[in-house]
């Protein structure tokens, strides 16, 4: 029998939850902010199987405002109804210490998204008292040994070193936040630019913020094995169209949508924890985590580098020469999270 604590809302509402099955043990997987609009496309794909596998069991353990109590209902009830496999639970709660009890996995989504016309560092004082709190409840109830944590609520690398300072007792390598819909867009970009699929295209990569500043390096790319330099030549279609819309892309699809982007969040999410857990083969994909000052990033923050995993773990690709353009854009994204970092520092313990 499942026991934990007492406090808040708890309904298993999935009739095989205590089943105990042939396989692997389930997962338990927290996701806050889980009936807006990332968690309704995010908790149907992880309890399909598209993030840690078609033979991973896992416990979806959801965390939301009192006030969004009756949506989550309902969520559930889809979920119920979908009849996943896979799908050994669900935790239903507006109490942090319960939603993260013993959560082997914590995507962090429940934040106030931005609307038409505001930068994500507006959202900074809205959302960072947030994950100033569940950065603490993560540290009294997740399981610090396996626990990975993915930021996707705004500005997500601040909040990141946010829950993170405020969890004392977890190694900060297992916090990190979203830079994955960034290099996503950015594949996608340039694989129409270059005509191309956009599994050819490696060596891409983020620097950085997730915001404006981002930067978006195509210096070390290439696209099937060649120097991407083979199949674009306009350096100006680099500088003056790509750079800028991928950095722009949030705001875009706010102005088309009315609503900040959802679907590809989701996908850019299970693609982050995915990669984390299985690793990208040698690849690199982006990733906004603890710097340890590699290329000059300010030492604890929360920053966007090429990343390659193996064996469970991320690795900050060394080694690359970031040359005089490159080297102007790192600095100013590393100085917006220095300042983001400073606008909150009454939070970080
Ligand atoms: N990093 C990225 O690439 C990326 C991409 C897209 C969106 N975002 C951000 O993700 C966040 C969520 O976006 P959305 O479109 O799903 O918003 P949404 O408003 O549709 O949903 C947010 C949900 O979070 C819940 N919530 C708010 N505060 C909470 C708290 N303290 N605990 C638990 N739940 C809480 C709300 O009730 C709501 O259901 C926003 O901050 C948005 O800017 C980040
Ligand atoms: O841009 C936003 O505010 C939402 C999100 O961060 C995005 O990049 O789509």
């Amino acid at each position: 029998m499942y026991k934990g604590l007492s406090t808040g809302i708890r309904t298993f509402s999935t009739a095989n939850f205590f089943a105990t099955g042939k396989g692997k043990a389930p997962l338990r997987v927290a996701i806050t902010g889980a009936s807006g609009q990332i968690g309704y496309q995010l908790l149907f794909r992880i309890a399909s199987g598209d993030m840690l596998g078609k033979d991973q069991p896992v416990i979806l353990q959801c965390l939301e405002l009192p006030g969004a109590m009756n949506a989550l209902k309902g969520v559930s009830m889809e979920l119920d109804d979908c009849a996943f496999p896979l799908l050994k639970g669900i935790v239903q709660s507006d109490n942090p210490e319960v939603a993260f009890e013993g959560a082997d996995y914590a995507l962090l989504v429940g934040a106030k998204p931005r609307s038409k016309g505001m930068e994500r560092g507006d959202l900074l004082a809205a959302n960072a008292q947030i994950f100033s709190v569940q950065g603490k409840a993560l540290d009294k109830t997740a399981n610090r040994d396996t626990l990975r944590v993915l930021v996707v609520g705004n500005p997500a690398n601040t909040n990141a070193l946010i829950a993170a300072r405020n969890a004392p007792n977890i190694d900060p390598k297992r916090f990190s936040a979203m830079t994955r819909l960034d290099h996503n867009r950015g594949l996608a970009q340039l694989s129409q630019k270059a005509n191309c699929s956009v599994t050819d295209i490696t060596d891409f990569c983020i620097w950085g913020n997730h915001s404006a500043t981002q930067y978006p390096d195509i210096t070390s790319t290439k696209i099937s094995g060649k120097s991407i330099s083979n199949y674009i030549s306009d350096n100006a279609w680099i500088k003056d169209n790509f750079i800028p819309t991928v950095q722009q892309r949030g705001a875009a699809i706010i102005a088309a949508r009315g609503l900040s982007s959802a679907a590809s969040a989701a996908s850019a999410a299970i693609d982050h924890m995915r990669d984390w857990t299985y690793g990208t083969n040698g690849q690199w994909t982006s990733m906004a985590v603890f710097s340890d000052g590699s290329y000059g990033a300010d030492k604890g923050l929360y920053f966007s580098y090429p990343v390659i995993c193996k064996n469970g773990q991320y690795e900050i690709v060394q080694g690359l020469k970031l040359d005089q353009f490159s080297k102007e854009r790192f600095d100013v994204t590393n100085k917006e999270l220095i300042s983001e970092r400073d606008a909150i520092a009454h939070l970080l313990p």
